[in-house]
């Protein structure tokens, strides 16, 4: 599909979608393996006549991100309706935000696919006149990559579930594509939530453009096995989720969580830095014993893998 001519589309339009968050890597998919988890961001967006974006927003980020048409979520909004060359006058975005920002745990991958998933949503509610529809998942995750910069975050909150996620070409056209996993039921997903903040821009600045083959071909023998213990053989989680790519690089920044990271596979956890850090992601089958929420600085969630977005309002 490509960018047309603008149309307008009519006021009070509405739709209501829940996108999960993700965590991104685990472990060695620097920038390639996603995981959707059971924690979710509702918007609610409607068209106005009047021109202008209002913004509001409770819950997590609600002090800090901006309540205009600079927002994430209406950005994405305006970019998905400009894909199929339509337009809203004027848009309200209603946030109510359960996904902790700057946590790595895909906060802004998910801002934006509810941006726009809402208008796939809205251009497949337009008048029959407007002749658009609605976005597909191949466009829905190209789109949030185009935000992003790398697609394992936003494609698990497109698609749900673990993904497998490439790139193509390079440059100013940059295709991402994406797909699913059917991860074995037995997986469980907890993350230690880190009370600090972490930006992404700044960790991945820390990655060296280069590293030893050996440690490339460590991870490229990882990855693929990742693929194997997500799918069927979860005892090979411990093995499948180590990297030698990026995560020591980031250590230094993020030395609480590297050192949690570090005890938990001592103990034989698959545990891994969740996308750029701080938070602290472990695969699991067993219970985890009692005592181990208490980690100063973290805060335990069994969360669950998730299925993907839903849309709950469209008229
Ligand atoms: N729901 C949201 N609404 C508006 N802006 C958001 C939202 N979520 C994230 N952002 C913006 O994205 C920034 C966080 O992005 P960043 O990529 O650093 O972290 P993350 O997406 O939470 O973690 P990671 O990408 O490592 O998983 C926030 O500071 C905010 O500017
Ligand atoms: N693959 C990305 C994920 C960010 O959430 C990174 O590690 O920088």
């Amino acid at each position: 599909m490509t960018d047309v001519m603008t149309t307008i589309l009519p006021a009070d339009l509405q739709v209501a979608v829940r996108v999960p968050a993700s965590s991104a890597n685990l472990g060695p998919g620097f920038d390639c393996l996603g995981l959707a988890l059971g924690i979710y961001d509702d918007i609610t967006v409607t068209t106005m006549d009047a021109p202008g974006v209002r913004v509001r927003v409770s819950g997590e980020g609600a002090q800090t991100v901006p309540l205009d048409e600079t927002h994430l979520v209406a950005r994405a909004v305006e970019r998905g309706l400009a894909r199929a060359g339509v337009a809203a006058a004027g848009l309200e975005v209603d946030c109510v935000n359960a996904i902790p920002h700057s946590r790595g745990v895909g906060s802004s991958a998910s801002a934006v696919v509810s941006g726009l998933l809402a208008a796939s949503e809205l251009l497949s509610i337009a008048p029959e006149a407007f002749g658009t529809q609605a976005l597909s998942d191949e466009d829905l995750v190209q789109l949030s990559a185009e935000f992003e910069g790398h697609p394992d975050n936003a494609a698990a909150s497109v698609l749900g579930g673990a993904v497998v996620t490439w790139t193509d070409g390079d440059g100013e056209a940059i295709g991402y594509a994406a797909r699913r996993l059917h991860v074995d039921p037995r997986i469980r997903a907890t993350i230690f939530i880190s009370h600090t903040e972490s930006s992404t821009s700044q960790t991945r600045g820390l990655l060296p453009d280069s590293v030893p083959r050996c440690d490339a071909v460590f991870n490229v023998s990882r990855t693929a096995l990742a693929v194997v213990a997500l799918t069927r053989e979860p005892d090979l989680l411990l093995a499948a989720t180590d990297d030698r790519l990026h995560q020591q690089y980031r250590a230094e920044v993020l030395r609480p969580s590297a050192n949690l990271v570090a005890d938990l596979r001592a103990s034989g956890y698959a545990a891994t830095i969740s996308g750029a850090g701080p938070t602290v992601l472990v695969l699991h089958t067993a219970d985890l014993p009692a005592g181990m929420a208490d980690r100063d600085g973290f805060t335990m969630v069994e969360t669950s893998i998730s299925d993907g977005p839903t849309v709950v309002d469209a008229r």
